[in-house]
């Protein structure tokens, strides 16, 4: 068997839009794209034969009965079906990707290691660029939530990759994949096309996707959220009206983008939190043309508009929500993906950064570059913080006494983003959470030097 290195590049949609990877805008928008003209059948989905002996295949994203609006499908023209990319399965381990259920024991007596509370982590050391790390072995679990057998809850990732996937391929069944890059750059070679994302972007791999990770430019770290629940969808933007947040026309799919190649490659997929890997001969990436509204996609989160307090008061973080994904119960996400990025600061008489609070959902957050304003120090870019269902925190002392004493001019926050994988379910640490990662000890004493204030007489102090 001959070992390729570089795999021969796929062949790729023209694009109208410019140069490759092209992508399509929209987002859920009913899309078509073919890399060889007349592939795509026109005016049916399944026709006695396809054009160029192509096989026609459904995916289906949500149920068949899903109603309108939220029935996501795509139809793929491939040289084989799925069937001839996945054989016998093996199990394999990779005990650094957990899945949930995943709670660790509770154990009373070992303290200060698995006790209950707000936790922030250091940045997990970027990998030497010499380490053996791809999008499978690099995956690191930081917390999990709900239950995958029941398709609810999440889990959130940091990635460290150092090296492309070669005559390899990956897919979840368990979830989609959000992918928020902070160094390096991958390319993301999949069923449906070509996505490469850079830190300030993100993607969206669609449950049950086959795709290559390439790295562009390591080695890379990023975080992922993994949603086991309803895929994700932008709000509802409410009496903002149409415009603002995340808009439609900035997510970007990919144009069709396939291989023929015949060589033997290796499937692994994930299952109900099981990895399973099987063999094949050729590459699965041979979706010559396509359609439907069931696609990765990535967004670019410079195009993010946020609209926030133009007078006075903190509106709640969900105002930055860039992508919802709902649980069933109303307004109460299985998974928000909030974005706290550039912005002007013009509030009056009122206390800027975020207020002290206790929230009945899970709040994991990462920092991708720049300063976070609650927490000037101690929370770097590529670090982690956690502040589980109900568990105070607020701005450190220094963002406080800051704040509380600012000049309140229009400030311009520039330097900074940060985002949120907010869920309605609790978030459990794994074992490489608590153990391995650097976790800061004493992450709580940031709030020790809050003074108390209060002395019983009237007045602002
Ligand atoms: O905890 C955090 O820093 C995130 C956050 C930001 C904000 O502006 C208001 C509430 C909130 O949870
Ligand atoms: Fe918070």
């Amino acid at each position: 068997m001959t070992v390729q290195h570089m795999p021969p590049p796929l062949t790729r949609a023209s694009s109208s839009v410019g140069t490759l990877p092209g992508y399509m805008p929209g987002f859920g928008n009913d899309f078509e794209t073919e890399a060889l003209p007349g592939a795509l059948p026109q005016g049916q989905n399944s026709p006695q034969k396809c054009n160029y002996g192509l096989y026609a295949e459904q995916l289906s994203g949500t149920a068949f009965t899903a109603p309108r609006g939220k029935n996501e499908r795509t139809w793929c023209y491939r040289i084989r079906p799925s069937v001839h990319h996945t054989g016998r399965f093996a199990p394999i381990d990779l005990p650094y990707w957990r899945t949930a259920p995943n709670i660790l024991p509770h154990d009373p007596h070992r303290r200060n290691i698995m006790s209950l509370g707000q936790y922030r982590w250091d940045p997990i050391p970027m990998p030497d660029s010499d380490a053996d790390l791809t999008w499978i072995s690099g995956m690191r679990t930081m917390t999990t939530a709900g239950d995958v057998n029941i398709q609810v809850g999440m889990a959130s990732h940091v990635y460290l990759v150092t090296r492309s996937m070669q005559d390899e391929y990956f897919f979840s069944a368990d979830s989609e994949l959000l992918v928020v890059p902070q160094e390096g750059r991958l390319r993301f070679c999949t069923e449906l096309g070509i996505i490469e994302i850079e830190p300030r972007e993100i993607a969206i791999l669609p449950r049950g996707l086959v795709y290559r990770v390439e790295v562009l430019d390591g080695p890379c770290r990023g975080f992922v959220c993994e949603n086991y629940g309803q895929k994700f969808d932008l709000p509802h933007r409410g009496p903002i009206g149409a415009n603002c947040l995340a808009n439609p026309r900035d997510f970007k799919c990919p144009l069709a983008a396939f291989e023929d190649r015949e060589t033997r490659s290796r499937v692994v997929i994930k299952w109900c939190g099981q990895f399973h890997e099987t063999w094949i001969d050729h590459s699965p990436l041979d979706v010559v043309a396509w359609h439907g509204n069931y696609c990765p996609y990535k967004y670019d989160l410079r195009t993010y508009a946020p609209v926030g307090a133009v007078l006075f008061d903190h509106p709640d973080p969900s105002i930055f929500t860039v992508l919802t994904a709902p649980s069933g119960q109303e307004g109460t996400a299985n998974i928000d993906f909030v974005l706290f990025r550039e912005r002007w600061l013009v509030a009056e008489h009122s206390f800027r950064p975020p207020w002290y609070h206790k929230n009945i959902m899970s709040e994991l957050m990462g920092n991708i570059y720049g300063v976070y304003d609650a927490k000037p120090q101690g929370f770097a870019p590529g670090g982690i913080s956690l502040h589980n269902c109900m568990l105070p925190h607020g701005p450190d002392r220094d963002a406080f006494e800051g704040a509380s004493n600012a000049e309140l001019q229009p400030q311009k926050l520039d330097n900074t983003m940060s985002f949120m994988f907010e869920t309605r379910f609790p978030q459990h640490l794994t074992e490489f959470a608590a153990r391995e990662a650097p976790m800061q000890q004493e992450y709580i004493e940031v709030w020790d030097r809050l003074e108390k204030k209060f002395d019983g007489t009237p007045g602002v102090k």
